[in-house]
């Protein structure tokens, strides 16, 4: 129970759209740790580059990030550990059966449920070589198709199973479940002929066991008779006289998307947009691709051609990226990525560099780096002039970024940090403070800031040179923060059933932070990009509103004129990509210009 100490040391929490996983998050991290409870990574009431001692302890700061840290994977390590024995226990049975598009796809798709793995092209990840052998590019486009069309449609397809199966679904082994979605999606959505129920029956045997095979039979046979009959039950549609939430509901499951996520499209955009939203993440996704420096677009498209890869100049960065009109899976096999001549990004992530304007000899930031896509194409606009820090949570992630960077000639300009960015806030404006003690011949202050852990003391970075401490403040910021991803939902079908309303929630708290942490790195003068792939409100519009209230020094501003194609900006020169109208990811971004007494915009 807050005491009313407590309550009055936290008030922003509840100024925020908070959630109850936010609000839960931070009752613990109270719980473990009292004496840390009034202080916040980066105070919201201090001005950013100034952080009054009084309110500020670094030791407690960092003690109460790894304990939170620690507690939460503590909680995940668990529900891993089960999910992995799971997955093993099912690759054992999946081991001595031949590879075949289904039983790759059956694999993939208990990996995606249980194994952390995400939907997406199957080319040369995520299940691993071994996985694949044999399978050629026909293959793996079915296995692409199967667990994306499973994926997508999860929810109509259980509707439908669920009308012939003497089983509730949620009693059936996770194994017979995903192989009656995919023998469902073959029949009902892909208009399989009635015979590859065979297959599907003979994976449940080898699988699950020789109780479910009579499961499996008589579930698929009945919908087979019902789909000959024309009598295979449909969900019903909204219609006139149904409340909200049942409207929103029968969408939800025509379109196969969860409720939570429908209603508040509902309310946001409206029902005609909406619909057109939900039939486009229904859709197969449209890939892109970013030219590697030095590539002539239409040289490019020449010799895609002769692969059989079928692309066009992009009509929002043409100089600099193709849309893949088809041919996928001969691309990933052409080796033209591997070779670093393109590389798989869209053109939303594209636009969000561009409205980031980086220019050769800055300092910039990426501050939520991993995977790196935006981070190597602000390298390659810096044309391999200045410095970006890719920083990132994730190591491991970022260690590919390392070696991406290297191999497309960016290893001089790209320098990686892995940390937290709330405390590598903290420890740059540690840096600031002893900076200016120095300067202001502060003895007694440096020696205090002395101690400080620096940003060149976490682990895993990258040290340009010896003894580096990174510099305290930035030309340009960007926050690609973690978001629910509801954009790109055509391309990560997956995302709708693993995201929670809780969940989203609780990552409008977490960008809050990460955009105040973001806000104290950016130099007078200088620019803060926040950026989301997701399309909710809450997310991007409402999140920035608060920062601006929060961080009067922060004014948002219209790009340049001709900097970013007129069509993808709103009325107030925000970046809103939106899948059903620009036929890209969703994407939102906008550029915070930071305005102090005296400060140039740069
Ligand atoms: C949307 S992704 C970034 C994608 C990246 N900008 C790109 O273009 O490839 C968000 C990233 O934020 C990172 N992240 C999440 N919490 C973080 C934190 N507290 N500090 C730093 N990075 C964080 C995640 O590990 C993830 O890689």
């Amino acid at each position: 129970m807050a005491t009313p100490q407590r309550a009055q040391a936290v008030p922003r929490l509840a100024e925020r759209p908070a959630t109850v996983a936010a609000a839960a998050a931070a009752a613990a991290a109270r719980r473990l740790r009292p004496a840390a409870q009034s202080r916040r990574l980066v105070p919201r009431a201090a001005a950013p580059e100034a952080l009054p001692e009084t309110e500020w302890d670094l030791e407690d700061e960092l003690q109460l990030v790894a304990q939170q840290r620690s507690e939460q994977q503590q909680r995940s390590e668990q529900a891993q550990q089960r999910d992995t024995e799971l997955m093993e226990m099912w690759l054992g049975r999946l081991s001595g059966l031949p590879n075949t598009s289904r039983t790759v796809a059956l694999l993939q798709l208990l990996r995606i449920e249980y194994g952390g793995a995400f939907s997406g092209l199957v080319g040369g990840s995520p299940g691993g070589k071994a996985s694949k052998q044999g399978l050629d590019a026909r293959d793996l486009r079915t296995v692409t198709e199967l667990v994306n069309g499973v994926t997508r449609w999860r929810r109509r397809l259980d509707y439908t199973l669920s009308r012939f199966s003497r089983k509730p679904l949620s009693q059936l082994d996770p194994p017979l479940l995903t192989v009656l979605r995919m023998a469902a999606y073959e029949l009902v959505e892909a208009k399989s002929p009635p015979h590859v129920i065979n297959e599907h029956v003979s994976l449940v045997k080898a699988v699950v066991h020789q109780g479910a095979v009579a499961v499996a039979n008589g579930t698929l046979r009945n919908i087979v008779r019902a789909m000959e009959a024309g009598t295979l039950p449909e969900p019903p549609p909204p219609a006139k006289g149904m409340s909200f939430e049942a409207a929103a509901d029968a969408l939800a499951t025509g379109t196969s998307h969860p409720t939570w996520m429908v209603a508040g499209w509902l309310r946001q955009y409206g029902p005609p947009a909406t619909v057109a939203l939900l039939q486009s993440n229904n859709k197969r996704p449209r890939y892109a691709l970013r030219l590697g420096s030095g590539v002539d677009p239409a040289a490019l498209c020449s010799k895609l051609e002769s692969v059989g890869v079928q692309a066009r100049p992009s009509a929002f960065l043409p100089q600099e990226f193709l849309v893949v009109e088809d041919g996928m899976q001969a691309l990933l096999h052409s080796g033209l990525v591997a070779r670093g001549e393109a590389q798989v990004q869209d053109e939303a992530a594209g636009l969000v560099v561009a409205l980031l304007d980086p220019q050769p000899g800055e300092n910039i930031l990426d501050a939520c780096a991993a995977p790196g896509g935006k981070a190597l194409f602000t390298a390659s606009r810096m044309r391999g002039q200045g410095r970006v820090i890719a920083l990132d949570v994730a190591p491991s992630r970022l260690a590919a970024l390392r070696d991406t960077a290297r191999r497309q000639q960016y290893g001089r300009t790209v320098w990686t940090v892995a940390g937290d960015l709330r405390q590598f806030a903290v420890q740059a404006a540690a840096a600031r403070q002893k900076r200016q003690a120095v300067e202001g011949g502060d003895g007694a202050a440096a020696g205090a800031a002395a101690g400080a852990a620096a940003v060149g003391d976490l682990p895993h970075t990258q040290q340009p040179e010896p003894g580096w401490q990174g510099p305290a403040q930035y030309d340009r910021v960007l926050l690609d923060a973690p978001c629910s991803g509801t954009g790109v939902l055509a391309k990560r079908a997956d995302l709708r059933w693993k995201r929670t309303p809780q969940q989203a929630a609780a990552l409008v708290g977490l960008q809050a932070d990460l955009l105040d942490a973001a806000g104290s790195l950016v130099r007078p003068g200088g620019l803060l990009v926040y950026s989301t792939c997701s399309i909710e409100s809450a997310e991007n519009e409402a999140q920035v509103e608060a920062f601006l209230q929060r961080h009067p020094k922060f004014v948002t501003e219209a790009p340049p004129e001709g900097l970013l194609p007129q069509e993808c900006l709103s009325e107030d020169g925000r970046l809103t990509m939106l899948p059903h109208v620009h036929g890209t990811d969703g994407a939102f971004a906008v550029r915070l210009r930071r305005r102090d007494a005296g400060a140039v915009a740069a």
